[in-house]
């Protein structure tokens, strides 16, 4: 229990896992669903970074758990792991309308008519899902069947995924990404999480374009349920910067660099090896287009 609840999970600069580590001083940190701070890892070195001006006083928070979920799972994995219930200022909405409705998009069902971006939510006579914009109705039984084929393809990828086959892959990927389509609110979770994979099988097979297609699928999703000086969202931006870059959309590229680069100095220091290369790549893109402008003018 000591481990399991001051443990932390140590991660590369791109916050992929390494490993988990203890570390008596960062186990002082409370928990809060709407973090002040961050931890990230040097090497083994473990630093904690404000992510926003934390007033003389005010106690420096992280968060133990994946901030992007509805209020229930993320006090569920609380719950878990930790075995506290959280009162944060996220938290303690739970019930009032602003949480219903953050859940049932990021969580929930997309309305039957595909023009309407309204939420879903049961209805009181238990036969479906309504539209809280227009008022039509989801059966039950086709939320349940689509729900299913989803499952059962997923279970499929994840046995295949142990062949290696990239291509098949995608292929499933692509179905699972059509019927949460038809399932999902546009900003769900999980449909960014399938598109998500789908960046990583295809930034693996070097379809740098449809890769970047991906990654800007993505990145309303990430505004949403990353806010502010997210790591996660800056290292999206990154991505985003670097595909760009490489397909020679350089302007676009100098953006995505820019944002990236305005969140993880926050996040990442500025003296980092990690934010070195980023500042270097943001320098040799804008040297780039400034070529480009002055052989256009030649
Ligand atoms: C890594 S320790 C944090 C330091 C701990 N509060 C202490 O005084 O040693 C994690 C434990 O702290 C408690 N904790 C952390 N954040 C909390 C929060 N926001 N509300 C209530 N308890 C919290 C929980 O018991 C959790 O298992």
């Amino acid at each position: 229990m000591q481990f399991a609840c001051n443990a932390h999970t140590i991660c590369d600069s791109e916050l992929r896992p390494l490993g988990t580590g203890l570390y008596p001083i960062i186990s002082i940190i409370n928990h809060s669903c709407l973090p002040n701070a961050v931890l990230v890892f040097e090497g083994r070195l473990a630093v904690v970074r404000a992510m926003q001006h934390i007033p003389k006083g005010d106690e420096v928070l992280i968060s133990y758990v994946e901030t992007a979920a509805s209020s229930t799972t993320r006090q569920k994995a609380l719950k878990e792991q930790y075995f506290f219930s959280c009162t944060c200022s996220r938290c303690i909405q739970v019930g009032q309308y602003e949480d219903i409705e953050e859940s049932a998009i990021l969580e929930g069902y997309r309305c039957r008519d595909n023009g309407c971006s309204g939420f879903l939510l049961r209805d009181s006579d238990d036969k479906g899902f309504v539209c809280q914009q227009c008022g039509l109705l989801r059966d039950k039984e086709e939320i349940r069947n689509i729900a299913s084929d989803i499952k059962a393809m997923s279970d499929k990828v994840l046995k295949s995924n142990s062949s290696g086959n990239h291509q098949d892959s995608v292929f499933m990927y692509k179905n699972i990404e059509k019927l949460q389509k038809q399932l999902c609110h546009p900003f769900s979770i999980s449909l960014m999480r399938t598109q998500e994979k789908l960046l990583e099988i295809l930034m693996q097979l070097e379809d740098w374009k449809e890769a970047l297609a991906y990654c800007r699928l993505t990145l309303p999703v990430y505004q949403r349920v990353y806010p502010g000086s997210h790591p996660l969202l800056g290292l999206q931006y990154y991505t985003c910067g670097k595909l760009e870059w490489l397909l020679g959309e350089t302007d676009e590229a100098i953006k995505s660099l820019t944002k990236a680069v305005d969140i993880l100095r926050i996040t990442h220091g500025s003296n980092t090896p990690f934010m070195k290369e980023l500042l270097m790549k943001l320098q040799e893109a804008r040297a780039e287009a400034s070529y480009k402008l002055s052989s256009r003018d030649e």
